[in-house]
């Protein structure tokens, strides 16, 4: 059985946490909210999860999560989106935040998942990494959600800085899921990520049940490391499940199609090593159908470590870890955070000038109010 570490960093991370933990006490988009207090989780590993916040309203808004495992980081109501705020608050606040993590025990792999672009998640998930990786030696993978692109320059920003010392922290991989790219799941802003977070869950979901399973063809932790090694130190994930109609072919495909993935890439072209994981009813599983699938792919980018569990009575469901060599999204990311940054600078360079309205206020200097 493994020992697994989920964190959720700032209202983002603690989101896609709670989605988790709602889908592990078996719920769906509907389940109770007192389903917590009488169900068990069904994590198959031991799971311990752990939500930090500067903004304590962000912390109570999460239902599944037990009350133990919201920690709050005292700070006003959040860090407004203040990178360096939120790195000041870190650094004085550490050695709490890491008791929270050694009372919890030891590990075989831990996931922090924070938004890309606000000022908490993003500011201590480096920081946290990278005092993870100096203290224990389990592998510290991140889950990373980039902003929608029209949600203003400090985000984009902070987007660019962010990944940049994520990358650097030591973290083993940087998992990407893309608002702007899943944006199309509809309905108000609220529904959508309500959607995109059940997306991250059900694959993270997925993930830790086949790491932990008895596999017809194996792929276990090992592999996973491996497939996250690779490339550029960036990955995405692909998820499908398939119906009566659906042959396990298509399912395959589809898991590596923009319709399936969590990030914009052309899998084909910008991919560097992957895992597919396939479940389902034995007589669904058409060996030869798969090894066809997995050929292709791996003729395109290298090495696909394959994986099969059987669940009797149950229709396919396929999911694929990649981890890219290069991500054209990414450039143009960078590049619109470029100008978001100038655009910042350009600002506050205007406003350090004497500006027309310090002129109107000093009209008034050395002249009282005349009662
Ligand atoms: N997918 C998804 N994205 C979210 C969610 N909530 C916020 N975001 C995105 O996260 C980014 C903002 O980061 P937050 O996680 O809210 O910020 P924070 O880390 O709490 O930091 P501060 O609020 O600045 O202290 C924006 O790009 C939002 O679009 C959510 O529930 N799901």
């Amino acid at each position: 059985m493994l020992n697994i570490l989920i964190i959720g960093n700032g209202q983002c991370g603690n989101r896609i946490l709670d989605a988790i933990n709602r889908r592990a006490l078996g719920g769906g988009k509907n389940c109770s909210r007192l389903a917590r207090f009488y169900s068990r989780q069904k994590f198959k590993s031991h799971v311990e999860t752990l939500a930090l916040n500067t903004a304590i309203n962000d912390l109570k808004e999460m239902k599944f999560t037990k009350a133990k495992d919201r920690i709050h980081i005292e700070h006003l109501h959040g860090v407004g989106a203040n990178r360096n705020i939120g790195k000041q608050v870190f650094g004085e606040k550490k050695e709490r935040i890491m008791r929270q993590i050694e009372e919890r025990g030891n590990f075989d792999i831990a996931f922090v998942i924070t938004s890309a672009s606000g000022g908490t998640g993003s500011s201590f998930t480096p920081l946290l990494v990278k005092e993870m990786k100096n203290r224990y030696n389990y592998p510290v993978y991140c889950l990373v959600v980039l902003p929608f692109r029209e949600e203003g320059t400090l985000y984009l920003q902070n987007t660019a800085f962010s990944i940049r010392e994520i990358r650097q922290s030591g973290t083993d991989g940087i998992i990407l899921a893309d608002n702007q790219y899943l944006k199309n799941i509809g309905g108000s802003i609220q529904e959508a990520y309500n959607g995109i977070n059940d997306m991250i869950a059900e694959r993270i979901l997925f993930l830790l049940d086949a790491l932990d399973s008895e596999m017809m063809m194996v792929t276990d932790l090992g592999d996973f490391k491996s497939v996250m090694s690779g490339g550029a130190g960036l990955a995405t994930m692909g998820f499908f499940k398939s119906d009566k109609e659906t042959s396990i072919k298509t399912a395959i495909q589809s898991t590596l199609s923009p319709a399936g993935l969590l990030f914009s890439t052309d899998v084909y072209k910008e991919a560097s090593r992957a895992m597919i994981i396939i479940k389902g009813d034995r007589k669904y599983l058409n060996v030869d159908d798969i090894s066809d699938e997995i050929e292709k792919l791996s003729r395109a980018i290298g090495h696909v470590f394959k994986g099969i569990i059987v669940r009797s009575g149950e229709y396919p469901q396929v999911l694929s870890v990649l981890t890219l060599e290069s991500a054209h999204e990414m450039e143009k990311l960078y590049n619109i955070a470029i100008q978001a940054i100038q655009q910042e600078k350009e600002k506050k360079q205007r406003v350090e000038k004497e500006s027309e309205l310090d002129k109107t206020f000093s009209m008034i200097e050395g002249l009282e109010p005349e009662y």
